[in-house]
């Protein structure tokens, strides 16, 4: 059976569709298979991962029942991937079924067998895309920036979770809290650690040990369409990636 991990966090640029693809990327190395789908209207995770975006069948033809789900499966360097639409923000008031959650967790039915691992980008908000996200999921990793602000809207996040586990999937769990961008040199940065760790520990959600550094390298991967194992595998990033994928795979042995 397949794993699906949401990569989420309503607070926009913290890292996600970066984690997704290096996350991929590194699953993908130890041999895992691996399926990303992109929930965000924004559609960046197709373009980082150099998938086609014009003709392809998207997430929102999925979750419209138009195409089924195997059929919108992309190959990519990084994973394979179902690519999201610009259609996908006006999904709030086109889906006002009942059941509305469950629609994600419905169409991954078929495929759950042909994946280790289904990563799931969610759009900067908590709106009914990461709702459907969070039912479909065994788990939830939070990127994380190391400021004072992204650490006030975990509270909120949690919140969404606690709803969601009450309604929809009692079963899910958070995985952790993924520092992104961080500096270990600055006192800044540690400090917001501490902090992390405080509300953390407060919410009983844990802190990854592993964190992300911050490189312009991400944004010079992205911009050829790469993921950053295969562009720069020698880089801190790279390696932070993978030092989270360890991480994460332990937690969830
Ligand atoms: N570790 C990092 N160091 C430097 N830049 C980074 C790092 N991670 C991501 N970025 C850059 O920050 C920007 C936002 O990253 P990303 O798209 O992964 O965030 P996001 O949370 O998915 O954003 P959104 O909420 O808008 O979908 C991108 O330009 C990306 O290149």
């Amino acid at each position: 059976m397949s794993k699906i991990i949401s990569i989420s966090n309503q607070k926009g640029g913290v890292g996600k569709t970066t984690t997704v693809c290096s996350l991929a990327a590194g699953l993908k190395k130890k041999g895992f298979r691996v399926l990303m789908i992109d929930l965000d209207p924004q559609g960046n995770l197709g373009f980082s991962v150099g998938a086609e975006t014009e003709t392809c069948a998207t997430i929102y033809d999925v979750l419209k029942g138009d195409v089924k789900t195997q059929f919108a499966i992309q190959k990519s360097d990084t994973a394979d991937i179902i690519i999201s639409s610009i259609l996908l923000s006006g999904i709030e008031l086109e889906f006002t079924n009942t059941g509305r959650e469950f629609l994600l967790k419905e169409a991954l039915k078929p495929i759950l067998g042909f994946y280790d691992y289904i990563l799931l980008d969610t759009p900067p908000a908590l709106g009914i895309l990461t709702i459907n996200a969070f039912t479909a999921s065994d788990t939830i990793v939070v990127p994380m920036l190391s400021d004072i602000f992204s650490l006030q809207g975990i509270a909120k996040l949690y919140e969404a979770v606690e709803r969601v586990k009450k309604y929809c999937n009692p079963s899910l769990t958070i995985s952790g809290i993924l520092l992104t961008k961080f500096n270990p040199r600055t006192l800044l940065s540690r400090e917001i650690r501490g902090t992390a760790e405080l509300i953390a520990q407060d919410l009983n959600i844990p802190l990854f040990d592993s964190y992300i550094r911050s490189s312009v390298v991400i944004s010079e991967a992205q911009s050829i369409q790469q993921n950053i194992l295969d562009y720069s595998p020698k880089n801190n990033i790279a390696k932070d990636y993978l030092q989270f994928t360890d991480e994460l795979l332990k937690k969830e042995a």
